[in-house]
């Protein structure tokens, strides 16, 4: 069983820039967690100390008990943002320099290659220098430098930016892949519906703080849920202090009301009432809001 990789009460400032501010959680082994934030919140930051090849100011991170030290670091598959690739050098003489670099014997390591540039779609690319690939391939070498070394923690830094729609299903299902195996994969993106999609749980940082983490389906559940009516002139504002409505928008251009609603106090068929007190009602629909809408609202908070 592969220990959690826990994140402790980090601290970190450049000068007067406070980048962390207690920045704590775990990925349990199995789990496919999603690190969001906007620009600048604080997510490479976090991964650089996961990695250690950044110090935090106070905190520590951990898998299991061990702290991560050299020992423990080399366990880890790690894709930096900045990217780390020698442009230079054939794609598969890289990839088995690094996985050599990890203890790897030269057979291993030579048929850890071929595995990964095959499942990754680059096997025919392994005696071009990395300099001459597509950025979205340059991604899937990058991805597969992260894998060579069949690492027991994954931390990966936006995988999915700048790939086309085949390479982030194929990234999508290494992801989960590793996951299934049993080993804790974090990996940041601001492609929300995707990592909606894919993970298990999620943290969203908002200026160097966790702002909400949890379950992707509970998150989204929490505050409530969404109503969209259709058909009632939008004019009247219908649904201004009715029961349960905690918020109500108004879209003119499309007569539609969305009502943000708890669903445990308020009762759907009075709201439904009111609507048709205030015109004909053509869609009448619930829905938990997507991630974005909830990020946007955590952001905003
Ligand atoms: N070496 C550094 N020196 C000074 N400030 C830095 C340094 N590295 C990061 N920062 C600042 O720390 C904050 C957090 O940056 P970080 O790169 O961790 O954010 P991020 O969440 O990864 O953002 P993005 O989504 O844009 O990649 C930002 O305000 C950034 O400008």
């Amino acid at each position: 069983m592969n220990p959690p990789l826990i994140i402790d009460g980090l601290h970190k400032r450049y000068g007067d820039l406070v980048a962390l501010q207690d920045m704590t959680f775990h990925v349990d082994p199995g789990e496919l967690f999603g690190f969001v934030g906007s620009n600048g919140a604080g997510k490479s930051t976090t991964m650089r100390i996961i990695l250690g090849v950044l110090a935090a100011d106070a905190g520590r991170v951990t898998l299991g008990d061990r702290p991560i030290d050299l020992q423990t670091r080399r366990q880890i598959g790690y894709m930096p943002e900045e990217r780390g690739l020698y442009p230079k050098m054939k794609v598969g003489e890289q990839l088995v320099f690094l996985a050599r670099l990890h203890g790897m014997s030269a057979s291993a390591a030579h048929d850890s290659m071929q595995r990964w540039t095959t499942r990754l779609g680059v096997e025919q690319r392994v005696d071009d220098d990395v300099a001459d690939l597509s950025l979205g391939n340059q991604q899937r070498v990058q991805l597969a430098a992260a894998l060579i070394h069949d690492p027991r923690v994954l931390v990966l830094d936006e995988p999915f930016s700048g790939l086309d729609p085949v390479a982030v299903d194929v990234m999508s299902d290494v992801l989960k892949e590793k996951a299934a195996e049993g080993i804790p994969v974090i990996f940041s993106s601001h492609q929300l519906d995707l990592v909606q999609r894919l993970c298990d749980r999620v943290g969203i940082v908002v200026r160097g703080q966790m702002r909400a983490l949890g379950r992707v389906e509970e998150l989204r559940a929490r505050d409530g849920v969404t109503l969209d009516v259709a058909g009632p002139s939008t004019a009247t504002r219908w649904a201004d202090g009715l029961p349960g409505v905690v918020r109500a928008d108004y879209d003119s251009n499309t007569d539609v009301t969305s009502l943000r609603i708890d669903p445990d106090t308020t009762d759907d068929q009075a709201i439904l009432a009111a609507a048709l007190r205030a015109g004909p009602v053509h869609r009448f629909a619930a829905s938990t809001p997507s991630l974005t809408e909830l990020f946007r609202e955590v952001v905003s908070a």
